[in-house]
């Protein structure tokens, strides 16, 4: 079993029958999505999941999961997710698969937050993986060129053919590459005032625990206090 596929079954074990779940996105959050899926069929566990993307969306109705937007709930009880970066604050970044703005909205409803994650997503500081920014793509070009003179490194992500990749809300993704994040709250702060900025891959202080699988000693399991 890989390492991803570990921590996916490992953390649908904190789902409870009754639950609302917020299901992740990326190929961490496949397996777990999976999991609820073979746990309904063969325990009869009765959960509502309310997805973070159009691909897991697709995956959920496949396995006959039962799904309420979030607008629908009054909250979410845990939401299990993936991440990109998790720094040893336990502060992370996400949206490399995209889907970062509905994970955020599902996570900021969320009683819980479980990350689940390879041991090379644990770094010191975050920065070596890109940080993308959700964007409009109205004015994106003059948001490119901000983050240009403020040296972010932007790149506009694309597709296969060249053209901008277009995220499930229809907008761009801009990129920094950072190298290191010296102050996240600094950088969190300053995009969330940007116009033209819809959200940012930077989840300060969301998470509440994650579960990392190592391939010397399987599943680890920390609580974060927030
Ligand atoms: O936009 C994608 C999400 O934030 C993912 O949860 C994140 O990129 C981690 O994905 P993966 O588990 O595929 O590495």
């Amino acid at each position: 079993m890989n390492l991803k596929q570990l921590v996916g079954i490992e953390s649908a074990k904190y789902i409870k029958d009754g639950m609302t779940v917020g299901l992740g996105t990326g190929s961490t959050a496949y397996f777990m999505v999976e999991e609820i899926g073979r746990r309904m069929k063969e325990e009869g566990l009765n959960i509502v999941g309310v997805t973070t993307s159009h691909a897991t969306e697709e995956q959920a109705r496949a396995l006959g999961i039962p799904l309420k937007s979030i607008d629908e709930v009054d909250h979410v009880d845990i939401t299990i997710d993936g991440a990109d970066e998790i720094s040893a604050d336990y502060q992370g970044t996400k949206g490399g698969g995209a889907a970062l703005l509905f994970e955020k909205i599902v996570a900021t409803y969320s009683n819980e937050n479980i990350w689940i994650v390879d041991e090379s997503k644990m770094v010191e500081k975050l920065g070596a993986f890109p940080l993308p920014v959700e964007v409009i793509p109205y004015g994106s070009d003059q948001l490119l060129r901000l983050f240009t003179k403020k040296e972010l490194n932007p790149k506009i992500r694309t597709t296969a053919d060249g053209n901008p990749l277009l995220t499930d809300s229809k907008n761009y993704i801009i990129d920094l590459y950072l190298k290191e994040i010296n102050d996240p709250k600094e950088l969190a702060t300053w995009l969330d005032h940007q116009v033209g900025v819809v959200e940012h891959g930077l989840f300060l202080d969301i998470t509440t625990r994650v579960i990392i699988g190592t391939s010397e000693s399987g599943v680890k399991t920390i609580e974060v206090s927030r």
